[in-house]
């Protein structure tokens, strides 16, 4: 009789996951230009450059086609100026490749949009799914005071393409505070594709 393999051991909690084969971190100082108030954000890097706003962990046991990442993301809550903590934001290099977030902690946004511009959210709770279909630009959002915390799984193909939000002056909304909730501004800067 042939002993079974132990399988992948991944937990998954909003402290953290083990089992990760990768993880990556950013820093104020690589959210450059992400922000539309530039004087909040350079008040910001004079003290915080180094501080993380954000890390993934992830368990990535290929990037073959038909196989899956799974992991954790973590939002730092805050803001520069009105706006909200968030990050990078891409859509998928193989535009077609979907993802899901369950959110395992904190309070946000999955700001997410169209290729003709058509903004579409999903607010995070504990509990929620949030579903990024095909060809949809994504991004998460902390409007909360705590860390957002959320676990994510895509197809290992999926890869990610960031020139798509830069060559737009950003997505079409923006995520600030309103009093003590929030509201999406339209972005001025933003330059229809
Ligand atoms: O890629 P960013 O916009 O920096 O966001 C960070 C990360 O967010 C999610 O958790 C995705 O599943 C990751 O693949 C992504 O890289
Ligand atoms: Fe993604």
């Amino acid at each position: 009789m042939s002993e079974p393999l132990p399988g992948p051991a991944l937990v998954i909690k909003p402290e953290g996951m083990t089992g990760r084969t990768g993880r990556y971190e950013k820093r104020l100082s690589d959210l450059d230009g992400l922000f539309a108030d530039a004087e909040a954000f350079a008040a910001r890097l004079a003290t915080e450059a180094d501080r993380v706003i954000y890390h993934v962990d992830e368990f990535r046991p290929s990037g073959a086609a038909g196989d899956l990442i799974t992991g954790i993301s973590t939002l730092s809550a805050g803001r520069v100026g009105a706006e909200f903590h968030m990050t990078r934001g891409h859509i998928h290099a193989q535009h077609d490749r979907t993802e899901i977030y369950h959110c395992l902690s904190g309070h946000g946004l999955m700001l997410m949009e169209t290729l003709d511009g058509q903004t579409v959210v999903t607010e995070l709770r504990p509990g929620v799914v949030a579903y990024v279909p095909p060809v949809h630009i994504h991004r998460s959002v902390n409007l909360g005071d705590e860390d957002l915390v959320t676990l994510f799984c895509y197809p290992a193909d999926a890869g990610q393409d960031y020139g798509i939000i830069a060559r737009s002056g950003g997505m079409r909304h923006r995520a600030v505070a309103d009093g003590t909730g929030w509201r999406l501004e339209e972005n001025s800067g933003y330059v229809p594709r």
